[in-house]
C-alpha cells in the first residue's frame, strides 16, 4: 500500500516553478535555456494534468548573465573560484523566490540552470523547514571549497557553502549564505566522478555517499532506503531533492554539461523521483544541468527535456495518482 502524502501543500497541490536560466556556475553556455526547453515541453501543462496549481516565477528576468559572462571573467574572481559576484547574486535572487514560495506552502520546483542554483533553493526551503533533509541526486558531489576546487567552477561547490566548510575562504559575495545544512542530513546518489578533495570531505565530514557500485551491489531501492534512514532515521522529516540530470546515464540523457558513463537507467532515475513522492515529505525539488546546446542531435535535445520533465512529475505524484 502506497503511504499517504501528508503535507500540506501535497493536499492543495500547490507549486511554483522557479525558472532559473543560470549558467554562471560553470563554463558551457547553453544550460541557461534548460527552463525555456522544459516549459516548451510543457511542464507546466503535465503538472496541471496530475491536479496540481501551477505558479511560474522568474527571479532571474532580465539579467542576461550569459550574455555577460565573458566580460564579467576578467574582474569577478576570487582566488581560484570563477564568477563568485554572479553566483552570489543570482543565487540570492533564487533564494528570495523559493524561501516565498516554501513560506506559503507551495512545493517549490527550481529548474535550472547549473547546479549553483542550488545555494539559493537549499538554503530558501531550509529556511522554512530548518529540520528538513536534501537527498542530492548527482554523478558528482559538488561539494568542492574555494581552496579544493581545481576548476574554480561554483557549480562544484553548492554543498560546501550550505555546509559552511572553509568558511573563513568564502567569497564575499556568497557571505549571505546561510549555514543551514548539517553533515548528517545530506545523503547523495548516483555518485561516479568525485575528486580526491570531496572524498576526504565526504569521508571526514561522514556523510552517506552511496556511489554507483553501491547502486548495483543493493539495487536502487534498497540504496533509497539507506540514503533515507542515514539522513531522516525517524521518517517524519522533511526531504528535499536536487536533482543533476547527470547522475542519469548519458545514453538517456546525453545533452549535459559535465556527463560520467556508467551511470543510472532512466527507470533507476525516475524510481527515486517516485519513491520519494511515496513519502508523502518532499518540500522542494530542483532539476538542473539540462543543456539542449550540448545535444549532438535534435533527439538527444528530446531525451534529455523530456527526462527533466519526467522526474518532475514523478516526484510531484504522478504514478501515485
Ligand atoms: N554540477 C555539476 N555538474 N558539477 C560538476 C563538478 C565537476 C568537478 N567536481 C568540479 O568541481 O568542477
Ligand atoms: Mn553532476
Ligand atoms: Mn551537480
Amino acid at each position: 500500500m502506497l503511504t499517504e502524502p501528508s503535507y500540506e501543500f501535497f493536499k492543495s497541490k500547490k507549486t511554483t516553478l522557479v525558472l532559473a536560466p543560470f549558467s554562471g556556475g560553470q563554463g558551457h553556455s547553453g544550460v541557461e535555456d534548460g527552463p525555456k526547453y522544459l516549459m516548451r515541453h510543457g511542464i507546466k501543462e503535465q503538472l496541471e494534468q496530475i491536479g496540481w496549481d501551477v505558479k511560474v516565477e522568474e527571479p532571474l528576468h532580465g539579467k542576461e548573465y550569459e550574455a555577460n559572462k565573458k566580460a564579467a571573467a576578467a574582474y569577478d574572481f576570487q582566488g581560484k573560484v570563477k564568477l563568485p559576484n554572479m553566483v552570489g547574486e543570482a543565487t540570492q535572487l533564487v533564494y528570495e523566490s523559493v524561501k516565498r514560495a516554501a513560506h506559503n506552502n507551495e512545493l517549490p520546483v527550481t529548474l535550472g540552470g547549473d547546479h549553483s542554483i542550488a545555494i539559493g533553493s537549499v538554503a530558501g526551503t531550509f529556511d522554512r523547514y530548518p529540520d528538513a533533509c536534501l537527498l542530492w541526486i548527482d554523478a558528482h558531489a559538488d561539494i568542492n571549497t574555494p581552496t579544493t576546487t581545481g576548476s574554480g567552477n561554483l557549480h562544484g561547490c553548492p554543498v560546501s557553502f550550505l555546509l559552511g566548510l572553509d568558511s573563513e575562504n568564502t567569497p564575499d559575495a556568497l557571505r549571505w549564505v546561510p549555514k543551514c545544512l548539517k553533515p548528517s542530513r545530506i545523503a547523495y546518489v548516483g555518485l561516479r566522478d568525485v575528486d580526491e578533495g570531496e572524498k576526504k570531505l565526504l569521508r571526514d565530514n561522514g556523510i552517506a555517499a552511496f556511489s554507483m557500485y553501491h547502486v548495483d551491489r543493493f539495487g536502487i531501492n534498497k540504496v533509497i532506503e539507506m540514503a533515507l534512514e542515514a539522513i531522516n532515521p525517524s521518517g517524519t522529516a522533511p526531504v528535499m531533492l536536487s536533482y543533476d540530470v547527470d547522475a542519469i546515464d548519458p545514453l538517456f540523457v546525453p545533452a549535459t554539461g559535465t556527463p560520467v558513463r556508467g551511470g543510472l537507467t532512466l527507470r533507476e532515475g525516475l524510481f527515486i523521483a517516485e519513491r520519494v513522492a511515496e513519502t508523502g515529505k518532499l518540500v522542494a525539488l530542483d532539476v538542473v544541468e539540462c543543456n539542449p546546446d550540448l545535444a549532438s542531435k535534435e533527439l538527444h535535445v528530446v531525451d534529455t527535456i523530456s527526462t527533466g520533465c519526467a522526474i518532475v512529475r514523478c516526484a510531484l505524484g504522478e504514478t501515485l495518482t
